[in-house]
């Protein structure tokens, strides 16, 4: 259970006394999630998500929440925070920052299926779209250059062999630099897993999790959905799940001659990214020992990449 911050029912009556919301009925925390606290909150209003952020800054967090108003705006389901009598959405709580988002409608998908690919698909190329005309941009902390110099502070988590994988990667990512460069470039999700995702029967999709959106090659975002949604741990495809989500993504936003051209590059990038910062994590999650937190293995990362690097 990812709750890195408890909350007494005392300490949580006291925040929402900030908000027109009613009284508090009933909370829990989520287990789903490694980075933040977030709790679900019933109040006499209804159901909101209490996200307390672990890692970010009031000012990053300004970022997400600028990007979700926009977003939503435009009519895509994404969590907008709700404001206080004071007009206030960005708060403290327990010297961190926190917000309040109204619990958005519908289930996780634990096995995606094509038709589930192609919705996402759709849903991410809107995404880009309607998030085309925000600025600025929020520069990615776990780009390139985050990756040459996180590698090799990993490393002794690594055997010879992997040692090697990492090395030759990075020296590959590196000679392709420009061609990755060269992708259209925009704001990007970051971390469109299958769990950041809710499917209602009303057939929309909500997109959660904006806490990694930051500048970036678009078509990069569309490989970490693939990596994770189309495919096994090991990093095979799934009949039909990338055809689709490359077909729904192009309903909304064709891809581009060099995009076409670049997507194994970009599948490469994506599954090194992510072996990257589970074994970042890892090693976090290591040392605040006692800690109560949703582990994520690393190694399938690891096999992801060695299967998009072979094809
Ligand atoms: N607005 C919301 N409406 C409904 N459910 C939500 C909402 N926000 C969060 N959740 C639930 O809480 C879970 C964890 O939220 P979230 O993914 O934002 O946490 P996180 O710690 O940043 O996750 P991770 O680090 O794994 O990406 C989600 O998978 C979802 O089930
Ligand atoms: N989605 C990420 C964790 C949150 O950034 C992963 O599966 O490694």
């Amino acid at each position: 259970m990812s709750v890195y911050t408890p909350l007494s029912t005392a300490e949580l009556e006291h925040f929402l006394s900030r908000f027109a919301l009613g009284s508090l009925q009933s909370f829990r925390g989520i287990t789903a999630g490694i980075e933040n606290s977030n709790f679900f909150v019933s109040t006499g209003a209804g159901e909101y998500v209490l996200t307390i952020f672990e890692h970010h800054t009031a000012d990053e967090v300004q970022d997400f929440v600028r990007l979700a108003r926009h977003l939503g705006q435009q009519g895509l389901r994404v969590p907008a925070p709700v404001a206080d009598r004071q007009g206030e959405w960005l708060h403290q709580l327990k010297h961190k920052p926190a917000i309040l988002c109204p619990r958005l409608p519908g289930e996780h998908i634990s096995n995606p299926q094509p038709e589930h690919c192609a919705a996402i698909g759709s849903a991410l190329a809107q995404l880009h779209i309607a998030a085309a005309d925000l600025s600025p941009m929020r520069p990615d902390n776990r780009d390139y250059h985050w990756w040459l110099s996180t590698g090799p502070q990993l490393v002794s988590a690594l055997n010879e062999q992997e040692r090697g994988l990492l090395e030759d990667e990075l020296a590959y990512q590196t000679a392709h630099r420009a061609d990755w460069l060269a992708l259209p470039q925009g704001w990007i999700h970051g971390d469109l897993f299958h769990d950041n995702a809710l499917f209602s029967d009303d057939g929309q999709v909500a997109i959660l999790d904006l806490y990694n959106a930051s500048a970036g090659a678009l078509l990069y975002d569309l490989a970490v959905v693939a990596n994770d949604w189309c495919c096994d741990v090991n990093g095979v495809w799934k009949d039909g799940c990338v055809e689709a989500l490359l077909s729904g993504y192009q309903t909304v936003r064709p891809l581009t001659a060099a995009e076409q051209a670049g997507w194994n590059l970009v599948l490469r990038g994506a599954a090194l990214r992510f072996w990257l910062s589970r074994l970042l994590t890892r090693r976090l999650q290591q040392q605040q020992a006692g800690e109560l937190a949703l582990q994520k293995d690393p190694a399938e990362f690891m096999q992801k990449l060695l299967r998009r690097r072979a094809q």
